[in-house]
């Protein structure tokens, strides 16, 4: 493609792709060159432009020599929008899910319903880019922008028509995924997480908002789950903006939901919907699966779903890896369930989940990440310990950090727990202790497939790690 038409300058230079990392630039790419947490890009402009960049996004201020330098006061979006320029066309119906917890659970959930209403569909999120035969791990909730819109081209290419995309705080605010036009947006929830990047809880949700403020289309839908304090926040911004709005959840206008009742495999649940209620055995056990798969309806209703299909296919939606997923039985009788709870307010949600269908003692497994958010340590601990009858502390991706003080952090809020460091002696210990009608709760690292210490990812899965123990 020609620079000169894609960037509305005069240059015959021919377009050869983007690049973010100028160790990655070939002859041909324009190189985006953007001030992050650990480096400056502009720092590598020049070496770009030796490897054979073509032109340089950058801020006004930012040197750029033998090049077009394409200047933006926001550098980050308008590399965006020029890769999608470049990368397009993409699937023609594409929502967004943002919220501290709940996302890939959403995206997963929303894809399985298009599905089911016949949709060649796709997510993208933490569990990477999912279709109905497929799954490809990108290492990011949401990828870098040119991962992002090549993936989207992708999936077109492969006549995939509908993709749900998780929107994380740092990906809206880092522009990781523009450029493509949004017809639906999610909210799931708000609550404690990454404020080892976002300031406050104030600047935390601000990114957020970017995606009902700016990214979703002026003639697109916001969908709200009502069941959060920040729920009518939201539905303020998005009536402000004039977007469509659909409401899901407790009070909600579009799908109420009029009651809730555990069953041994699930819950029973009565909604109503445009003056009707209907009865729906959802095969989901927990009350926030059964947020996100209304959150999920609502962005099926969104992207021109009618209700009884979606309805239908509430009842038969399939699991979500590592949330809520068994592992395994003890000999004992105890279940064992992995889930990804990795902030406070997700723990206290995975234990609410399984208490209905605890007899005996509820035993929870959890650690803390490394490198990220401190302050929520100790309030996980404490979640963990008021509502679970025994603690385990022990690690879960410890990074760069000595995962002895993360431990320490944890205990603080837990001061009764058991320290056990080792995640398989911890999960181990779990199942020994768990007799008939109690319950482990293993939380933290649900799909995840390594355990990552210093620079290493030691391979590691909760699930079989659980069904080993119990072996
Ligand atoms: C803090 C953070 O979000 N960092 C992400 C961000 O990096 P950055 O822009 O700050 O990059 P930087 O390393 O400071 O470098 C600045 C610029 O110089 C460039 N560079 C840098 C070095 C060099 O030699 N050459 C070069 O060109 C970089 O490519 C970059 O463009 O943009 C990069 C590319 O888009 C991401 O890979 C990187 O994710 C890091 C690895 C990360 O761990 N991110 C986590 C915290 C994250 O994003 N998590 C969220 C939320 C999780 C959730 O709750 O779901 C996610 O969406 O996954
Ligand atoms: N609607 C919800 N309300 C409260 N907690 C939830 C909700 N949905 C999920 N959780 C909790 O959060 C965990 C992670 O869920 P999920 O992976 O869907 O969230 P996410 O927002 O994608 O997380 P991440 O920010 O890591 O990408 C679940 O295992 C569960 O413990
Ligand atoms: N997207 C989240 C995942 C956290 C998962 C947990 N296992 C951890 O490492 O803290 C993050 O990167 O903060
Ligand atoms: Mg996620």
């Amino acid at each position: 493609m020609n620079l000169g038409a894609l960037a509305g300058i005069t240059s015959d230079s021919n377009v050869t792709g983007f690049a973010l990392d100028h160790r990655k630039v070939a002859a041909g790419n324009v190189f985006g060159a953007f001030r992050g947490a650990r480096f400056n890009g502009e720092d590598f402009i020049a070496e770009a432009v030796r490897r054979g960049a073509v032109a340089i996004v950058a801020r006004p201020e930012a040197v750029v020599e033998g090049v077009p330098h394409l200047k933006g006061d926001e550098p980050r979006k308008l590399f965006a929008d020029l890769a999608a320029r470049y990368f397009a066309p993409f699937p023609e119906t594409i929502v967004a899910v943002t919220g501290t917890n709940g996302k890939t659970s959403t995206v997963e959930l929303t894809r399985q319903l298009w599905r089911m209403a016949g949709h060649r569909s796709a997510s993208i999120g933490t569990l990477g880019v999912t279709t109905a035969d497929d799954q490809v791990s990108t290492g990011l909730t949401t990828p870098d922008i040119v991962t992002f819109l090549s993936n989207m081209a992708g999936l077109r290419k492969l006549g995939i028509s509908h993709v749900a995309y998780e929107a994380s705080s740092h990906g809206l605010d880092q522009f990781r995924a523009e450029g493509v036009k949004v017809n639906a947006a999610a909210f799931t929830n708000f609550s404690r997480d990454h404020l080892d990047y976002h300031r406050d809880m104030d600047s935390y949700f601000a990114a957020k908002m970017r995606l009902f403020d700016e990214v979703v289309a002026q003639d697109g839908v916001a969908v709200v789950w009502t069941g959060d304090p920040k729920s009518q926040d939201v539905i303020g911004r998005v009536e402000r903006r004039g977007l469509k709005l659909i409401t899901v959840g407790p009070g909600a206008r579009t799908i109420e939901l009029v009651s809730r009742a555990s069953t041994p495999l699930g819950q029973q649940l009565i909604l109503r919907h445009e003056g009707k209620e209907y009865k729906l055995s959802l095969p989901l056990i927990g009350a926030y699966q059964m947020n996100n798969v209304l959150t999920a309806a609502g962005l099926a209703l969104a992207t021109g779903a009618d209700w009884s299909t979606t309805l239908s296919g509430m009842g038969r939606v399939a699991p979500v890896r590592g949330r809520l997923e068994r592992a395994v039985i003890s000999r004992a009788g105890a279940p064992v369930y992995i889930d990804y709870a990795h902030t406070p307010d997700a723990i206290e949600a995975a234990i609410a989940a399984l208490r209905p269908h605890v007899e005996g003692r509820l035993i929870t497994v959890l650690g803390a990440g490394g490198d990220r958010d401190h302050g929520k340590r100790p309030e996980m601990g404490a979640v963990a310990a008021r509502l679970s009858d025994v603690v385990i502390v022990t690690d879960d991706n410890p990074r760069s950090e000595d995962p002895g003080v993360i431990r320490h952090a944890v205990l603080q809020g837990a001061p009764g727990a058991i320290e056990v460091g080792d995640r398989r002696a911890a999960i181990g210990e779990a199942i020994a202790m768990a007799k008939a009608g109690d319950i482990v709760l293993v939380a933290g690292k649900g799909h995840e497939q390594g355990q990552i210490i210093g620079d290493q990812v030691l391979p590691f899965d909760d699930v079989t790690v659980a069904r080993e123990c119990a072996a």
